[in-house]
């Protein structure tokens, strides 16, 4: 079935003046919230120099031999690298691409590699972090107000100076595709779903296209297959946005989380064969946070009990895929991450 697509465009929402403008910038995020899901960040106060060097750190580290990150494989920690690895409930079939997930906490020991074999990387990559912990913290207070909690309510409960922080700095990398060779059916650089951490920060690079959403959860088949899409352009320093399913639940379903993919390129007239490299900034709670909405609409929950749930809904989701498709689970290693 052909792709219905919709050129809406997502909203754009401006941090400068943060401080004198929170109140307008609030109310702009509750609205993207409440509607698309979807948004994009400029004067965020991140160069698209400070970005290019995180988007460098990541090349080196994709460019290096599959054994030596095959030393930091991905773990139940959700930390770590994968390649052609994870299989999303929607397609039954693996991404077309490699990931590699850091943290600033516990979970991460042992999941970087030694300074001789990526110089500077870990410094370079926590720097970064921080970078958009602070951004993402810019919004969280906006997200408190939208909902009537105090202002630190969302900062504290994703606290990364502490050991039993959850978030996480995913860098993929599509591999390059030839326009003769056609993909079989069913593969897509990333299959739609929906995160489900608080808020994910996503940083694409300027001409490497692909990523599409799905505003609103006007979806209304299971995972997205078969709905109405819009694509969203990289632009240089833009940072995209999507509410993840953690604040969709604690905000009692008033802020929408979207679904989106990456499609495989298939038309040489429109669409980008090359590799694409991304970086998505996953706002996940520390493990023993307390979670519930203001109207009480779901039961309390804990941080790691959020994540736990997620990984078994994805993994009962899979489950039945596979069923219903009879997947050939000797061909592929199966994993479950987090997002
Ligand atoms: O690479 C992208 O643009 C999207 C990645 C994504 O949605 C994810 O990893 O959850
Ligand atoms: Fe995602």
């Amino acid at each position: 079935m052909a792709t219905k697509y919709s050129d809406r465009s997502i909203p754009k929402i401006s941090l400068h003046d943060y401080e004198t403008r929170i109140d307008e910038i609030t109310r702009e995020l509750v609205a993207a919230a409440e509607t698309d899901g979807f948004f994009a960040l400029v004067n965020h106060g991140i160069s698209f120099e400070e970005i290019e060097e995180q988007f460098e750190a990541a090349a080196r580290f994709f460019s290096l031999p599959d054994e030596v990150k095959a030393t930091v494989p991905f773990s139940h920690k959700n930390t770590g690298w994968e390649k052609g690895a994870q299989i999303r409930p929607s397609t039954g079939k693996p991404d077309q691409k490699e990931s590699y997930q850091m943290q600033f906490g516990e979970a991460m020991d042992g999941m970087w590699l030694s300074e001789e074999a990526l110089p500077g990387f870990k410094k370079q990559s926590l720097g970064f972090m921080m970078k958009v912990q602070k951004v993402s913290e810019k919004l969280m207070v906006c997200f408190a107000r939208g909902l009537g909690f105090p202002d630190d309510y969302f900062v504290k409960y994703h606290d990364v100076t502490k050991p039993t922080i959850q978030t996480v700095l995913r860098a993929l990398h599509y591999f390059p595709l030839d326009p003769t060779v056609p993909t079989p059916e069913g593969y897509f650089r990333a299959g739609a779903h929906a995160d489900w951490d608080l808020l994910t920060l996503l940083f694409q690079r300027p001409g490497q296209s692909g990523l599409e959403i799905c505003p609103g959860r006007e979806v209304f088949t299971a995972f997205g297959a078969g709905d109405t899409w819009t694509k969203v352009e990289p632009a240089a320093g833009e940072i995209v946005c999507n509410i993840g399913d953690l604040l969709m639940s604690w905000s009692d379903d008033r802020f929408k989380s979207t679904f989106h993919r990456v499609k495989t390129p298939t038309d040489p007239a429109v669409d980008y064969f090359g590799p694409r490299y991304s970086l998505a900034y996953f706002n996940q709670p520390n493990t023993d946070c307390i979670i519930q909405g203001p109207l009480k609409k779901y039961p309390v929950i804990q941080g790691w009990e959020f994540t736990a749930a997620a990984m078994k809904r994805n993994f009962a989701a899979l489950e039945a895929r596979k069923a219903s498709n009879k997947l050939e689970e000797s061909k592929v290693g199966l994993v479950a991450t987090a997002f």
